[in-house]
């Protein structure tokens, strides 16, 4: 047991005594408790600090037992940061028996289980009783989030990632003047064409982005909302969804016998791998591909299919491979779990860490590679990584960053002990980059002074953004979703066009009055629409952000981008002039950093989203003028010159997180 007046003596002699209490009175906010936020938390018990917020959203999982420190088994199922905060405190009990204890501020260790993105707990005021945030996160947009709230409560942010061998801290502090979090381009997700997912895919990754989608549409409450949702009513008869229609009822209806769900698998197992497969090749569609997909054997699917085998999940280890049989078993097995479970223990979105869901997609996918001859087959294990873009994470590298952050931690508090600089971080801390190959002078740690702010940033230089787009056939929803909120991540924004509303949400928020512009192509949005050189601003209360964007409208796309429309935007450049002509292509510069994003492969958990753009409406356009602001006393929207929309062609995106 560590013993209390060693720790206090040694870090007393280590950094002073001014230091240990700036410590003992210092209030943190740790945003995450997974493998680094264990890390941190540990430190921070041992560094004597007593005031500690945690926040994290997650239960803990046995596969976190590896790395996360501070869980055990019998801490499965439970909540991370309640957990992490409940052992610190334990650990506190050897540190903190000191005589003078009743002088000290009281020991806080709280959790805070939820999401740092919801507003209504996690918001600028709560950020404002930190002396300073750590980050522990796994993914951008809850980086972004709190980067945000810390540049307004103007806390200082101590941030932090891994991957595998590799990790890096930074220090951002507004008052500092250095770069935030998102002055430096952060990477982004790898994107797919849908085509490619519904018709074509040639890689393990594909097949496995298809079986996430399948398993939203037999699991979600919103079947639309899957890439393979068909219509209905659409045109051509979809060969799979009356198949998913009936095994959806069935999973719903307890009373139905185990060989009525076996019958409706093996129905939709046909469906997907034999109908559908065959459509597609009826259709010429592969006629000059290099491989053409062949449907599904019928032995292998009866065989698969046949009552009382046993899945492979219940006898292979996880990183062994399953035939083409086997994965018809498993699909069947885990559908039989389905139809079993009590309806509100089966997640509508698919997470890798939920069995279930992981079994179902492993072989579903395996089955799609087998069909299209995609090689290698996917054990359990291989496929939950490339489901969740996981690149092992690696216990060492996590408690060296965390040790890192904690350097980083005193520094800041030293700089804020010595007045005569104001407390600048620039010259007190560093962003440190930890490396796998040691550098020629044998470094692998290698530290550099803070950057200064990106001119360009929007987030907080208030740099007007450029956005190159074709106005005629975005929609109003398809903007929201794929450019305000996934690409520059507003979360309650409100759109004003010449000072009046075209769109607002949030709390207080009239969005019902709005819903009318959601179908509108942008350029025939209210108040003159989105044309070449209009500047859209964009408010969101919740991160106290606003900024303003100048739209160059663009058609003419080229590579890549040709085609795929979701892709079809970028944002950067120079900001257009009004009535100027439509630029013919990106920037060279915006143009190779669209191309970086979309070379590298990010952390984050995936998952996949699809919007379609909408038509244009015929009901009358909706905006609200800001009473306060409407000068004029006029009502209506002010006119500008409208330019000639295109064709409403929907608009398509499939993107992984
Ligand atoms: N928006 C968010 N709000 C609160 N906590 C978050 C948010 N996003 C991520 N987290 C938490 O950040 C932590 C990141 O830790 P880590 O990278 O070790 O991930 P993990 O989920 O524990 O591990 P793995 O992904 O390897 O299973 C997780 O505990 C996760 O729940
Ligand atoms: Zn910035």
């Amino acid at each position: 047991m560590t013993s209390n007046s060693g720790i206090l003596s040694s870090l007393t002699a280590t950094l002073g005594p001014e230091v240990v209490s700036k410590i003992e009175s210092s209030k943190i906010l740790l945003v995450g408790s997974g493998g680094i936020g264990c890390e941190l938390i540990k430190n921070l018990t041992l560094t004597g600090f007593r005031h500690v917020e945690t926040i994290d959203m997650d239960t803990i999982d046995v596969s976190n037992l590896n790395r996360q420190l501070l869980f055990r088994s019998q801490h499965v199922g439970k909540s991370k940061c309640e957990v992490a905060c409940q052992v610190a405190v334990e650990m506190l009990g050897t540190t903190t028996t000191g005589a003078d204890e009743e002088n000290k501020q009281p020991i806080v260790y709280q959790a805070h289980h939820g999401n740092v993105c919801d507003n209504t707990k996690f918001n600028v005021h709560f950020v404002k009783k930190f002396d300073l945030v750590l980050n522990a996160l796994d993914n951008v947009t809850a980086r972004r989030r709190v980067n945000r709230l810390c540049l307004a409560a103007s806390v200082p942010l101590v941030e932090a990632g891994t991957t595998g061998y590799l990790g890096q801290v930074n220090v951002m502090d507004k008052a500092s003047g250095v770069a935030c979090y998102e002055c430096i381009t952060q990477e982004t997700q790898k994107v797919y064409p849908i085509c490619t997912i519904r018709s074509t895919p040639s890689m393990p990754v594909h097949t496995i982005v298809w079986a996430k989608e399948l398993y939203k549409l037999l699991f979600a409450d919103k079947l639309d909302e899957s890439m393979l949702y068909e219509d209905p009513q659409g045109e051509e008869p979809s060969t799979y969804m009356k198949s998913v229609d009936e095994l959806r009822t069935i999973l719903k209806d307890k009373a139905k016998s185990k060989d009525y769900v076996v019958e409706a698998a093996t129905a939709l197992i046909k469906a997907l791998y034999v109908a559908e497969i065959q459509k597609q090749l009826d259709m010429g569609r592969y006629a000059g591909a290099k491989k053409t997909p062949a449907i599904l054997g019928d032995d292998i699917i009866t065989n698969g299919a046949a009552k009382d085998q046993t899945a492979p999940s219940q006898t292979k280890a996880t990183d062994q491979l399953w035939t083409p049989t086997e994965c018809v078993t498993e699909v069947v097995a885990c559908l039989l779990e389905a139809h079993a479970a009590e309806p509100d223990t089966l997640l509508q979105a698919f997470d890798k860490d939920d069995d279930l869901a992981m079994r179902f997609v492993a072989s579903a996918s395996n089955l799609r590679s087998h069909v299209f001859q995609i090689t290698p087959l996917q054990s359990l294990y291989s496929a939950k990584g490339i489901a969740g873009n996981i690149i092992p994470a690696i216990a060492t590298t996590n408690a060296v960053v965390a040790g890192l952050q904690m350097i980083q931690v005193i520094n800041i508090l030293k700089a804020k002990m010595e007045k005569k600089e104001g407390g600048n971080l620039m010259e007190h801390c560093r962003y440190i980059n930890c490396i796998r190959q040691c550098t020629r002078n044998g470094l692998f740690l290698i530290p550099c002074k803070l950057q200064p702010p990106n001119p360009k940033c929007f987030v907080c230089r208030d740099a007007t953004l450029q956005l190159a787009i074709n106005v005629n056939n975005w929609t109003l929803q398809t903007f929201l979703q794929r450019i305000v909120k996934k690409e520059l991540g507003f979360e309650e924004p409100t759109l004003l066009l010449e000072d009046d509303y075209i769109w607002e949400e949030g709390e207080d928020a009239d969005s019902q009055a709005y819903k009318v512009n959601l179908p509108k192509v942008l350029s025939k949005l209210p108040c003159g629409g989105m044309q070449h050189g209009t500047v859209l601003k964009i408010e969101d209360f919740s991160q106290d952000l606003q900024v303003n964007v100048a739209i160059a409208h663009q058609d003419v796309w080229e590579g890549e981008q040709y085609d795929n429309p979701e892709q079809q935007f970028h944002i950067g450049g120079d900001v257009p002039v009004a009535d100027s002509k439509p630029a013919a292509k990106p920037a060279p510069a915006a143009a190779k950093k669209e191309e970086d994003k979309k070379e590298k492969v990010v952390d984050d958990d995936s998952d996949i989203e699809c919007w379609d753009g909408g038509n244009d409406g015929d009901s009358k356009p909706a905006a609200k003028k800001r009473p306060s602001e409407n000068k004029n006393g006029d009502d209506e929207p002010k006119k500008k010159k409208a330019k000639t929309a295109d064709d409403d062609d929907d608009v398509e995106v499939i993107e992984i997180d």
